[in-house]
């Protein structure tokens, strides 16, 4: 019942109805074939006896004449009647699949960009590349089979019943007719079922291996390591082929042996209406007619169920990771608005991943308006430090404070908006620099853009770019040089003026020259605009220019203030 949270259970309700109708109005059609051979029979008398002549009577007490040309009339109309609204149901059916696959792949893009930082480092990316197309998709095609399922199940029950309404016995042959064909076929249901599920669930693995190989296939190739995953992809693959044909064979077999199993049950009715019951011809007819179709019925209806059942997985699988990352859904923080206008605070801080504790009792202070720079060696805790002052990690002891209000009373989003981000490892996105730049947001001219490419030091070359910040930078901004892709994204941390600049090892790539350009045009923001800086560098540019020095050491912080002391990197 997972699928109602996606479609209103009164939408499904009012499909099933339709379906029901349409059934009952094939029902009629179909039933009225009945006294109609008995109404032509050879001696041209009406039936008076049986069902058939029940019908003839109450066609009589409403004054209508038993006619072929009525009863023609009634199976026309109720054929066309139930055509008309299966159309209709189907055509919801087909909507609310697509409404079903739409709802998943929103509500995951949903869930996912409101998740902790912590989930994602979790996470392979892969995963929701297969989630969003491959399972997003089944699950709309769960919900198509299982309303195809109840269109062939309401099919069933009319058969049966039209059939029991002129002879229970015969309604029972089909139905023992239908139970022998699910039980024999059942097996080839079970091989098929479990080859489709086989190649979901090699696909799915293969889109997300896929994606994150391609992700950093650089290393992969200049290593010429790339060929044991083609090996890895080349036996997925061959898997996959293997499942493929194992459930198209199990699937034709199926389909093949209904034949003859349909064949020993019309010819069993033949024998009994005929030779046993001695049935009028027409009437046999009839009834092998309905007999054959109640039973073709049912092995769609089992068909159908199946593959309900393949395609759920891959609704299910959407919907675990939609619940799963709803519930790692990023607490909102308090609401009040931060202002900052006087210091960052961490005052006696400790966090650490599981039992490893990584910051311990960290105190310093980042006056606004200044450059602090943040120091320590590799795995000391920096950048989980500036990840902390995110509100990314939340510390597990002390406080972290903005002008002296607790960063958990703070409104997060408002305190990253005040925030100019560039991390250590760069992300640029396979579209235009300027896009790059902006995030795609419209709201920035190409003058601001300008301007913040000027202050990050990269105005000279994408001016020398024919095609400027038109230019498209590839994948991952592999287009450009590790220093070129650094000043974009300083330029992108810059664009809209933010209150602290946060750089994690952003300059490393640049040559002094650059470098000094770069932290000069910072520092010049400082002075002019009231801009903060932290920044985590072992360069001496920022350590010469800044204001002041933390520096992170077993956990701990030792501040060095540079108005007051000289400080050198060489005494890290
Ligand atoms: N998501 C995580 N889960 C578990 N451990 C982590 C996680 N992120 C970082 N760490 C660990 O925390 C420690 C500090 O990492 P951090 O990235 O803050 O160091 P750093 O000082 O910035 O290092 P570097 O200068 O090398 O970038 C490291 O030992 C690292 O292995």
């Amino acid at each position: 019942m997972r699928i109602a949270r996606v479609i209103p259970l009164r939408r499904s309700v009012v499909t099933l109805l339709l379906l029901t109708l349409a059934g009952a109005a094939e029902g009629l059609g179909v039933a009225s074939l009945l006294p109609l051979v008995a109404a032509i029979g050879p001696d041209g008398t009406q039936p008076t006896k049986g069902t058939s002549g029940k019908v003839v009577e109450a066609l009589h007490s409403v004054g209508l004449e038993p006619t072929l040309g009525l009863f023609a009339a009634i199976l026309i109309v109720g054929m066309s009647v139930k055509a008309f609204l299966t159309i209709i149901a189907m055509n919801r059916v087909g909507r609310a699949g697509a409404d079903v696959a739409t709802k998943m792949r929103l509500d995951l893009i949903d869930a996912l960009l409101a998740a902790r930082w912590s989930y994602y480092v979790r996470q392979p990316v892969g995963r929701f590349s297969a989630a969003l197309s491959v399972e997003a998709m089944q699950a709309g095609e769960a919900y198509n089979a299982a309303a195809k399922f109840a269109a062939e199940m309401i099919q069933v029950v009319t058969y049966v019943t039209v059939v029991a309404v002129f002879s229970w016995k015969l309604a029972l042959l089909s139905l023992g007719a239908g139970l022998v064909m699910v039980l024999t076929l059942n097996r080839f249901m079970a091989i098929a079922k479990k080859n489709a599920r086989l190649q979901k669930k090699r696909v799915s693995s293969m889109v997300a291996g896929l994606t994150d190989l391609l992700v950093g296939i650089k290393p992969m190739k200049a290593m010429g390591r790339h060929a044991r995953f083609q090996e890895l992809f080349e036996r997925d693959a061959e898997k996959i082929r293997k499942a493929q044909r194992k459930q198209s064979l199990a699937r034709d077999t199926n389909k093949a042996l209904q034949e003859p199993i349909l064949a020993a049950f019309l010819a069993a009715g033949m024998y009994l209406t005929i030779g046993v019951w001695q049935m009028p011809p027409g009437q046999v007819i009839i009834m092998a007619l309905l007999l054959a179709r109640t039973v073709a019925t049912i092995g769609k209806a089992q068909q159908a169920l199946q593959n309900v059942r393949i395609q759920q997985a891959g609704f299910n699988a959407i919907a675990d990771t939609i619940d799963i990352a709803r519930a790692m859904k990023e607490q909102s923080h308090g609401g009040r608005k931060p202002k900052f206008e006087q210091a960052i605070e961490f005052r006696d801080v400790t966090f650490g991943f599981g039992d490893a504790e990584i910051i311990r009792g960290a105190s310093f202070v980042a006056p606004q308006g200044k450059v602090t720079t943040i120091t320590g060696a590799s795995g000391a805790g920096k950048t989980t430090t500036v990840d902390l002052l995110l509100g990314l990690h939340e510390p597990s002891g002390g406080e972290i404070l903005i002008d002296g209000v607790p960063l958990r009373d703070i409104d997060l989003v408002a305190w990253r908006q005040m925030t100019g981000y560039v991390p250590q490892e760069l992300t640029l996105f396979h579209d235009t620099l300027k896009s790059n730049v902006t995030l795609g947001h419209p709201d920035f001219s190409d003058e601001d853009v300008a301007h913040a490419l000027q202050q990050a030091g990269a105005a000279e070359f994408v001016h020398s770019l024919p095609e400027g910040i038109e230019t498209v930078v590839g994948e991952r901004g592999a287009r450009l040089s590790g220093g070129q892709r650094q000043r974009i994204s300083i330029a992108r941390a810059l664009l809209h003026r933010p209150k602290i600049l946060i750089l994690d090892e952003a300059t490393t790539a640049l040559d002094p020259a650059t470098e000094a350009n770069i932290v000069a045009n910072v520092i010049d923001l400082t002075r002019r605009a009231g801009l903060t800086v932290l920044a985590i560098s072992h360069q001496p540019a920022w350590a010469a220019a800044s204001d002041t020095v933390v520096r992170l050491r077993d956990g701990k912080t030792e501040t060095v203030d540079r108005r007051a002391s000289e400080w050198s990197p060489a005494a890290e």
